[in-house]
């Protein structure tokens, strides 16, 4: 049985105030929610600190959202693996589409940060999907197809979340059909050593589309970006039918 994984992605959103605040009216809303699903919130380097103190005990995970692939040195703006299990954190996100567009991340880096992920004891959440530019010239799969042979070099398939996430729905409101998500991410699947990797889906993932999206045999959790802002929406997000 493979492992469901809901994650928020709050990108550059929340002061630490702010966090207090989203504490405050989610923790609770986890009462009933079923044991079966692993849930996680991926959030600013500013903010794990806080989130690390006030969420020992609870069943909720801390993720960060890049790691250098040095232990340490003179990388200005970077982080590495041991500062963030230090305090914590279990997950990190590498590989988003933000991070390839506007810091020039590669396969190369992405490869090289995942392997460090590992390394130091993260679960690394490697993030692939196409632009809409790329689906319209029909060259999603061979896209993807690429992403994972170069970003998965030498990577252990045990200890892995890959996360597929179509540009054109990040952001935007404009979910992928939720069969279209089930099939590219059984194309994903087919890349794998592992059939046990978890593989979620990303991209204006909602209240409202969330259960039809965890319906589908293919799709094992959400990695959640605006929707996992606010404490209800993301509550509603976490206890999927
Ligand atoms: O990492 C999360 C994704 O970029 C999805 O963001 P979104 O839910 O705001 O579309």
């Amino acid at each position: 049985m493979r492992k469901k994984v809901i994650a928020g992605n709050w990108k550059m959103y929340k002061t630490q105030a702010e966090t207090s605040e989203f504490l405050l009216n989610f923790l609770h809303t986890l009462e009933e929610t079923p044991e079966d699903r692993e849930i996680v919130l991926c959030v600013p380097f500013t903010d794990l600190g806080i989130l690390s103190k006030s969420l020992h005990g609870s069943r909720v995970q801390l993720g960060a959202q890049n790691v250098h692939w040095e232990e340490q040195g003179a990388y200005t703006g970077e982080i590495s693996g041991p500062m963030l299990t230090e305090i914590g954190v279990r997950y990190v996100v590498i590989g988003h589409s933000e991070r390839r567009q506007y810091f020039n991340e590669t396969d190369e880096t992405v490869n090289l940060r995942l392997k460090a992920a590992q390394r130091y004891g993260l679960t690394p959440i490697l993030c692939v999907g196409e632009s809409k530019q790329q689906r319209d010239a029909l060259e999603t799969e061979s896209l993807i197809i690429s992403q994972l042979a170069k970003g998965l070099v030498d990577v252990d398939q045990n200890n892995l979340i890959i996360a597929y996430e179509p540009i054109w729905a990040i952001g935007t409101g404009d979910t992928c059909e939720s069969i279209e998500a089930n099939r590219v991410i059984g194309l994903i699947r087919s890349q794998l050593s592992n059939p046990d990797v978890p593989i979620q889906y990303g991209g204006s993932v909602k209240p409202n589309n969330i259960d039809e999206i965890m319906a589908q045999p293919e799709i094992d959790g959400a990695l959640v970006g605006g929707a996992s802002l606010e404490p209800s929406s993301f509550a509603r997000i976490v206890n999927y039918q």
